[in-house]
């Protein structure tokens, strides 16, 4: 994934604003809880009321709380509570209640005296003010102070604590205030609360997706057009080496990979982390002492994830090369297939097709069963974790330690805290499989073409003249170990045609595609115009080449959009022109729509020999000064390719004609016919010459000609 960082870069600001939104969005669902929590805490079980601190006491009540604090504590009583005449409650006002609530000490002493003062009990009838009033002071503080401290010695803080909410529940009510409508209001106005929260929280979810849709497909667009721009600028050698399926498969199922990658990360495995931490920290602040059941809980799905990973990383990793390889055989089988049912191949290649589908399948199941088989597990380990928080979490309850409400947000905090953590582990899935397709891309990116323009480029003169002139050249594909050329120098002249022949593989295709740089001489120079090829711009030298290649390529559109491929300014005179030299008039003509005609993909629809002067003509348009035909005129009849080569000559008979051919009839008339041999230059001269002195040339006219012909 590194590989392919640099691709983050233009989206900067919009990851940054997703993390911020996830932080909020972690925030919200973490704090939701919390408020689920003080409801069942507070609203349910304590009648909506927030502190055992008591808000408004009876004068009565007041009465009997202050004979139960000593001296300076009902000094400070009076000091917190603001109390107008004898009939009036006092009442603790609202900037007031932090501050005693800070004072620990005193409150704590204010709980238990409110409790003490609000109690029914028999046994505190000795509490009685009468009976206090009665007591000399030093006795009425030893009694008091001894009740106290009997009672901290029986409940612990958070028991008495529940005791004073209790009695303040029961102060409320002897004092006329409604308790029902106090405890629906806290709930309602936390439910509300609660509302807010999930609406934010969904309002950034909702962002954090667009924004995670729109860096993924941008990254993914990005990267496809660079991909499309380098593999453009491929000479042979680098289609060669990567293969044409391989780089489609780069090019799309590659980039969809890092996509998805891209949008997982930002929607949840950045969020993971957060809420992980998060959710740890509050849980252990709700419930530290059952901190340790989360704990084991992960170690336990970690182990199983790891396991499960272990196994399924290499397959994942495997995936994307099957997927290369079924491409490769649909490819090449959809592009053979009228040779394969001529042959009768259907079942071969049926099977062929099958052993790599069902490969690639094989390796689609394990991974997708294994997968399978961990959700029961992950769901057990929920399952249990839910039971033992309860059992666990119900004995504190039942012991006082902890509260109901509390112990439902403990369990919710977990949940959150192991699907952080399954998030985390399915980043392992899906970012190696990523980092195969990042590698991948980043290969075919980082892969310069080896045909590049000169640094220094020289130009032509005004006017090319287009003589070609190959110096010494010897040339072996990369890779391979024997040279397909050695060691050939001619000098194909303007006004003239330079014919090539030979056995196949002989080299002619190799050397004619040393002139528009196809691939580039390994020793030796080709000069145009006195200039080495390769001190020329690509685009320059290959405005000069009409070049009609062995295997004729249309694209699909209409003629007229075929013939003007790669030419400017093509007007109806010279789409003519070009078809009648080339011989298509005819067969244009008999189309209903002319040079309108549809052409499908890859000429389709359309002949071989009519695709081969289709393109033989939309060489002709370009106007160049050279013009190279690899075995261009064979699906030609002998009438048709004579004509032509008429044609030719009349019309273009400046340029210089550099024409392949198999059949000795096409090249007999050439000023100049080179015999290629096993990629060396075994002839060179016209028919007469060659036929005296070059035994090569001679067998192979002798094979197609009569002695009477020749
Ligand atoms: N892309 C390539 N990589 C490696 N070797 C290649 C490649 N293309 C051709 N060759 C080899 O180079 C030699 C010359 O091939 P070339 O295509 O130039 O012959 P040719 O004379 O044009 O044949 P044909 O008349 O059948 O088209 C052959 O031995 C061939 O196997």
């Amino acid at each position: 994934m590194f590989k392919i960082l640099r691709y983050y870069a233009p989206y900067i600001p919009a990851i940054v604003l997703a993390v911020a939104l996830l932080f909020l969005q972690v925030n919200m669902d973490l704090a939701l809880p919390d408020y689920m929590s003080k409801i069942v805490n507070v609203g349910l079980q304590q009648g909506g009321i927030e502190s055992p601190v008591p808000l408004r006491i009876s004068p009565e009540t007041t009465e009997r709380l202050l004979f139960l604090l000593d001296k300076p504590e009902a000094e400070k009583f009076t000091g917190f509570y603001s109390m107008s005449g004898k009939e009036a409650a006092s009442v603790l006002p609202e900037g007031k209640e932090e501050e005693l609530i800070s004072d620990n000490d005193f409150r704590s002493d204010l709980i238990i005296s409110f409790i003490l003062a609000t109690s029914d009990n028999p046994q505190d009838a000795s509490l009685s003010p009468q009976k206090l009033v009665s007591m000399p002071e030093e006795q009425r503080s030893a009694a008091i102070r001894e009740i106290k401290e009997q009672l901290r010695r029986r409940f612990d803080p958070a028991m008495l604590e529940q005791m004073a909410l209790r009695a303040v529940k029961k102060e409320n009510e002897s004092m006329g205030i409604d308790s029902a409508a106090v405890q629906s209001r806290y709930i309602l106005e936390t439910g509300g609360f609660m509302l807010i929260l999930a609406l934010i929280s969904a309002a950034a979810t909702i962002t954090v997706g667009f924004l995670a849709a729109r860096v993924s497909a941008g990254v993914g667009r990005t990267l496809r057009s660079d991909l499309f721009r380098k593999i453009e600028g491929f000479s042979n050698a680098e289609f060669d080496h990567f293969s044409t399926a391989s780089l489609i498969t780069r090019n799309t199922n590659d980039v969809v990979q890092i996509q998805r990658v891209t949008f997982m990360i930002m929607r949840m495995m950045l969020m993971a982390p957060i809420m992980a931490t998060g959710a740890v920290i509050r849980a252990f602040t709700k419930a530290p002492s059952m901190g340790w059941i989360i704990a084991l809980a992960v170690l336990v799905l970690l182990g199983i994830v790891s396991v499960v990973m272990s196994i399924a990383l290499p397959k994942f990793k495997a995936i994307q090369g099957l997927v290369d390889k079924i491409n490769k055989v649909a490819r090449e089988q959809l592009t053979g297939l009228l040779v394969v049912r001529a042959f009768n191949r259907q079942s071969f290649e049926k099977d062929r097709f099958d052993k790599a589908n069902r490969e690639l399948t094989d390796v689609n199941l394990f991974v997708n069963r294994l997968m399978v088989t961990l959700m029961p597990f992950i769901t057990l380990i929920m399952n249990v974790l839910s039971l033992t928080i309860i059992w666990v979490g119900a004995h504190k309850v039942a012991e006082s330690s902890l509260q109901v409400g509390d112990m439902m947000a403990f369990l919710q905090y977990a949940m959150q805290i192991v699907m952080s953590f399954l998030m985390l582990s399915m980043a392992f899935i899906f970012i190696p499989r990523a980092s195969v397709s990042a590698g991948r891309i980043d290969e075919v990116l980082k892969t310069e073409g080896s045909i590049k323009n000169p640094s220094r480029p020289e130009s032509f003169a005004d006017r090319v003249r287009g003589k070609i002139s190959f110096k010494n050249v010897s040339f072996r594909y990369p890779g391979a170990e024997d040279y397909a050329l050695k060691n050939i120098s001619f000098t194909a002249e303007p006004g003239q045609t330079t014919a090539i022949i030979g056995s196949t593989g002989s080299g002619k295709s190799s050397l004619i595609n040393l002139i528009p740089r196809f691939y580039d001489v390994s020793e030796g120079e080709v000069l145009m115009d006195g200039k080495d090829v390769r001190k020329i711009t690509l685009s320059a030298l290959r405005k000069q080449i009409g070049y009609v290649p062995q295997k004729s390529v249309l694209f699909a559109g209409t003629i007229e959009s075929n013939l003007s491929y790669g030419s400017e300014g093509v007007d109806q005179e010279k789409l003519e022109k070009a078809a009648r030299i080339s011989q298509s008039s005819e067969f244009i003509g008999r189309k209903e729509e002319g040079f309108d005609s549809q052409v499908s993909q890859g000429g389709a629809n359309v002949s071989g020999g009519q695709k081969q002067r289709i393109s033989i003509a939309r060489a002709l348009i370009k106007d160049c000064p050279v013009l190279i035909f690899d075995d261009s005129f064979s699906a030609l009849d002998f009438k048709t390719d004579a004509r032509l080569r008429g044609e030719l000559e009349r019309e273009y008979g400046d340029t210089t004609r550099i024409i392949v051919a198999q059949r000795v009839s096409t090249i007999m008339q050439a000023e100049q016919i080179l015999v290629l041999d096993d990629g060396k230059l075994v002839g060179k001269g016209r028919h007469s010459e060659l036929m005296d002195n070059c035994p090569v040339y001679r067998e192979i006219v002798l094979s197609q000609l009569s002695i009477k012909e020749v």
